[in-house]
């Protein structure tokens, strides 16, 4: 459908029989939605791959299921949908298409940006990754000194940083046990500090993960890094070239840092920052993991794009979990979307999911520009879930508030646990399925009174229940079903953004505090023209009185 023409989303007959349907469901409980089916708990389920997931714990009838898809129809959803695995423009504001798919294609695939096939330069770079990663693990690619690598620092940040540091701790059990992977992204000196201070500069690789080159965290930390290792090893810029590597889209910058462009792993502007992991982006993890292992992973996302494109509407998993989360949106004014896994592993996915969803759904103009009448993406946030369970699901069970929650369990623990642990599991997984079955069914007064609560603390200890939770229950936890679920998320978010009618892969939201921190800076430093006006910038009243006890602070 074109943009132009478009309806507004809220003018739609589709979004108007939603508000009417939602009315009509009113305070339905999952209760009685359970009772009315007896089979809900089964047929309320998909299979992705290897991802089993469980969606009747939610707030819909078939009813709401059919006007959902009916909206996605009406939204252009598949349209869009194709054309981005087509290589389309569909960045409009960037002018870019949006091709994170390409990079997990077969060999043989042929995928066009502008004429040209894409995919040949994707396993080229593939290839190469490989290679080098073979050469650091085998001990071949030694340091300056002639040492071997034992330890590898990633230097990146958002999109350069969180995808691989992701990945490398859900896949610690894959991982080669004698290197030590480390990832810093803070432009606070602190990051840098405690990565290499017990590292050995001559058995230290530096991996530069920038798509521009340019942000200056990264440039800060990758030019601190520099210093430390050409400190360290008492050694000229000669000694860089067998410690620093470059992933980039980027090359002249890469050369201006002083990184030989041979040393670069190189990606496309089609590529968005919070889809890069399974790019170049990835090489700290490939050098984890291997490059098997890598390739498990990228068939994993393949497997998931391959679903997303061709499952029919009411059995495509990202389709649902998008419409899903739309549902919640508009009709029952939720705010937030909690991701909780039941896998340690998993410490750093939400984090991870941040990104990949707030930064391409956290928009209020649409693709025209025009102002939002309808929630875009929620706050995305969570825990690894026993720990969560001490802390916040107290709000989630007995607050106010609504908030859709994703349960993400494994049926096995992972591989190498240590034999006397491998029994907890049962443990974590009980607490698994006991939440999402308090969080729909709740508890109700008679039920606590039943118990010979006496009566003043019977709404205390109340559960009213009724809160709307996805389960995706795997096997165990592989480098491929960690890239069926990025991919699941990955087409999620697309989803919502195409229902939304919202550009999902800029970001423009991040600029005004880059400039605006340029400017400020050399305030900070004094080395602003006039430091009291803000470097011929006039600051505002509270910034200035900051700005001015800062500057007091450290004595300037
Ligand atoms: O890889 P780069 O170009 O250093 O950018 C890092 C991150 O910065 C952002 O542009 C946001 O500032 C992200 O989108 C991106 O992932």
């Amino acid at each position: 459908m074109n943009a132009q023409s478009r309806t507004k989303l809220n003018q739609t007959p589709e979004w108007t029989a939603l508000g009417k349907h939602r009315e009509q469901l009113g305070q339905t409980h999952l209760r009685q939605l359970f009772a009315d089916d007896p089979e809900r708990g089964t047929g309320y389920t998909l299979r992705v791959g290897d991802l089993y997931l469980d969606y009747s714990k939610h707030l819909v009838t078939d009813e709401t299921l059919r006007l959902l898809r009916e909206l996605a129809d009406a939204t252009g959803v598949a349209g869009l949908r194709d054309a981005m695995f087509r290589g389309e423009k569909i960045n409009t504001t960037e002018d870019r298409a949006v091709l994170h798919t390409a990079l997990r294609a077969p060999r043989d695939a042929v995928i066009e940006v502008d004429g040209e096939n894409v995919v040949p330069a994707v396993h080229a770079v593939l290839d190469k990754m490989a290679a080098f990663t073979d050469r650091i693990r085998s001990g071949e690619w030694t340091g300056h000194t002639g040492k071997r690598i034992k330890n590898v620092v990633n230097i990146g940040i958002g999109g350069s940083d969180l995808g691989p540091a992701m990945a490398y701790e859900v896949l610690r059990s894959f991982t080669d046990r004698s290197l030590t992977v480390r990832f810093v992204s803070n432009v606070d000196g602190a990051d840098l500090h405690e990565a290499v201070r017990d590292l050995d500069p001559a058995e230290t690789l530096f991996i530069i993960a920038s798509k521009t080159f340019t942000t200056i965290e990264t440039i800060t930390n990758a030019t601190s890094a520099r210093n430390w290792l050409l400190t360290g090893l008492r050694a000229d810029q000669d000694a860089v070239a067998k410690h620093f590597v470059a992933l980039s889209t980027n090359a002249e910058k890469v050369a201006e840092f002083g990184i030989d462009t041979a040393n670069m792993f190189e990606f496309w502007d089609w590529v968005g920052g919070r889809y890069s992991y399974d790019s170049a982006i990835g090489l700290s993890l490939m050098i984890a993991i291997g490059p098997d292992r890598f390739r498990e992973m990228l068939d994993g996302f393949h497997l998931v794009d391959e679903h997303f494109r061709t499952a029919p509407p009411e059995a495509n998993a990202p389709l649902l979990l998008g419409l899903l989360g739309v549902w919640y949106g508009a009709f029952f004014d939720a705010q937030s979307h909690a991701v909780l896994p039941y896998s340690h592993y998993l410490s750093k996915f939400t984090a991870y999911l941040q990104q990949l969803d707030m930064e391409s759904n956290g928009k209020s103009v649409d693709r025209d520009g025009q102002p939002v009448e309808w929630q875009t993406g929620p706050v995305v946030w969570g825990t690894p879930g026993t720990n969560g369970q001490h802390a916040y699901y107290q709000l989630i069970h007995q607050g106010t508030k609504i908030i859709p929650a994703d349960f993400i369990g494994f049926a096995e623990p992972v591989a190498d646990l240590l034999p006397g642990l491998v029994a907890q599991h049962d443990l974590l997984m009980a607490n698994f399925f006991a939440q999402t079955q308090a969080l729909a069914f709740g508890k109700t007064p008679d039920e606590v009174r039943a118990e010979g609560v006496a009566e003043e603390l019977v709404p205390h200890k109340t559960f009213r229940g009724n809160h709307p939770t996805t389960t995706i229950l795997a096997d165990r936890l592989t480098p491929s079903v960690l890239g069926q679920l990025i991919a699941l998320y990955e087409h999620k978010v697309f989803v919502q953004g195409a229902v939304w009618n919202i550009d999902s892969f800029d970001q423009w939201g991040v600029e005004l505090g880059k400039v605006l921190a340029k400017k400020i800076e050399p305030v900070l430093t004094g080395t602003a023209a006039s430091a009291a006006a803000g470097g011929g910038e006039q600051l505002d009243s509270s910034t200035a009185a900051l700005v001015a006890a800062y500057r007091a602070r450290r004595g300037r």
